[in-house]
């Protein structure tokens, strides 16, 4: 499979330095500890891997912004596994992490790609220094208007023999050949991506721009400017004339992907681009001639965004004039071999033919693939690396992920459960009939809770009680009955 573009990466990364998600890769627990707490309290999300291996299979699952990468790692280390990283996450900034006399290693990790490194034993404001001027490199250089890029050379490849992928074949063939603008429609992770890639690849335009814009992720107080660009003076900081993304994809192809992202005021300028393939510059009158062809993607219900006024009407009926349609993977079961059998190719594992057999054929097609083509992809890889070269086993697979809407199955699950095994002894050990089960459980379940809640918010109470939407002196109480508090008062 052929990795995403750099445009996509500078249009699709995460907006905002302050929230990202972050993945640390170390095989010490403290480490990852430390990172945790240090960047959660910062607002950021973290993930966490003991391995290389685990560690991209999160880097696919996650997309994270930055990647805190360990060099000695248990199987694959840091240094070799980092232009992977750098792949899985189309550029991320990774800070290496390394020991003491290790420089060399650091140096090179640097020349491999490595945004910057930290040597333990470090402080934690130099690695919170660190963090924060990588993730803000990041975002500015996300900033800028993504560079025009040629398609790469080879080819992603739309795999499928399900009917619905077939006639979504026959559709991409008829459509490339013309200049319409094309909706593409589809749950996440289901390839609309790859469809619109793949029209442009198929058009007269193929040797010009591809572009793909996720509107979603362009700053929204400039997402005209980001667009159609704009006229020195035309707001405060526009200290140049700039070009836009059309007009840097002129004679090419434009993806808006999540097109129902598109704010209101761009929507009434995408229209007239549509309608009369004309724009102008912010600020500038002057109106320019856009020879662009359009692909939009959604994965949500537009015509919703019609009747909540969030998406312009005739937008809207514009759009949908050629609409391809990608129905979710688990509509679809008969793809399922093929696209396992693509992804292990990509990856040259051995024997793929014989590498999966009806009955896990079988336990991958019942599964629900909430995520997707996606989710497939990233379960097949995680397969891969664990089962080494054998045929894979369903228990190499990662847990089914739950459809969406129901609650995550391992861990309400697995509580649940334990739960269930509580009460069964508690009522099984009473030597008499029980009056306070519940209130046995509680005082056996609640002071975890509260003391993750307490330690979370850094010992205040006030954003405790908050977090846990109980009153303070409730908690107070609480914490008292269970002899928690140490404090002398409220
Ligand atoms: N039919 C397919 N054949 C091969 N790979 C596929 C196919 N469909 C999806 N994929 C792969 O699955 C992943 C997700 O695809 P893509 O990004 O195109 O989905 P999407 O519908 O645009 O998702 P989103 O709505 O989240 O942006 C990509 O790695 C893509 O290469």
């Amino acid at each position: 499979m052929q990795k995403e573009t750099e445009t996509d990466a500078a249009t699709k990364r995460q907006p905002d330095a302050n929230s990202a998600v972050v993945l640390v890769v170390d095989d010490e627990p403290s480490i990852c500890w430390a990172f945790e707490k240090m960047l959660t309290q910062q607002g950021h999300r973290v993930v966490t891997a003991s391995s290389a291996e685990e560690g991209l299979r999160l880097a696919e699952e996650h997309s994270p912004a930055m990647v805190l990468l360990d060099v000695r790692l248990p199987n694959e280390d840091g240094i070799s596994a980092l232009p992977k990283f750098l792949a899985a996450t189309d550029n991320a900034p990774v800070i290496v992490m390394t020991a003491f006399g290790d420089l060399d290693t650091a140096v090179s990790a640097i020349r491999r790609g490595a945004s910057d490194y930290l040597i333990k034993p470090f402080r934690l404001a130099d690695a919170q220094r660190t963090c924060r001027q990588a993730l803000r490199a990041a975002a500015d250089r996300r900033n800028q208007p993504a560079t025009p890029q040629p398609m790469p050379s080879g080819q992603q490849v739309l795999v499928g023999q399900s009917p619905a992928m077939q006639q979504a074949f026959r559709q991409i063939a008829l459509v490339a050949a013309s200049d319409l603008s094309v909706l593409i429609t589809g749950e996440t992770g289901t390839g609309k991506e790859l469809v619109a890639a793949a029209i442009h690849r198929n058009s007269q335009r193929a040797d010009q721009p591809y572009i793909p814009i996720a509107p979603v992720a362009l700053n929204p107080d400039l997402i005209e400017s980001e667009l159609f660009g704009h006229a020195k003076g035309a707001f405060t900081g526009a200290t140049e004339d700039r070009a836009g993304l059309f007009e840097q994809a002129q004679g090419g192809t434009i993806l808006l992907d999540e097109i129902g992202d598109l704010p209101l005021a761009a929507q009434v300028k995408l229209l007239r681009v549509l309608e009369q393939g004309e724009y102008s510059r912010v600020g500038d009158l002057r109106v320019r001639h856009a020879n662009v062809r359009i692909i939009a993607a959604t994965n949500c219900d537009l015509h919703q965004g019609v009747r909540q006024g969030t998406f312009r009407e005739d937008l809207y009926y514009r759009l949908t004039g050629v609409q391809i349609h990608l129905p979710p993977l688990r509509q679809r079961p008969e793809d399922i071999l093929l696209l396992c059998q693509h992804f292990l190719k990509a990856m040259d594992y051995p024997a793929i033919d014989a590498a999966i057999d009806a009955e896990l054929l079988a336990e991958l097609q019942s599964r629900p693939w909430a995520g997707n083509v996606r989710e497939l992809k990233n379960a097949v890889q995680h397969a891969a690396v664990i089962a080494r070269g054998r045929s894979l086993e369903a228990t190499d697979f990662p847990p089914a992920k739950p459809a969406s809407g129901e609650p995550p199955q391992s861990l309400a699950g697995s509580m649940g459960e334990s739960v269930a095994a509580w009460a069964t002894d508690a009522i099984a050990d009473a030597s008499e009939p029980l009056h306070d089960l519940h209130a046995r459980f509680l005082a056996a379940s609640e002071p975890a809770l509260l003391r993750i809640a307490i330690e979370h918010t850094g010992g205040n109470r006030a954003k405790a009680a908050e977090m846990l939407g109980i009153h303070r002196g409730t908690l107070r109480d609480r914490l008292r009955a269970y002899n928690m508090d140490t404090s002398n008062g409220d």
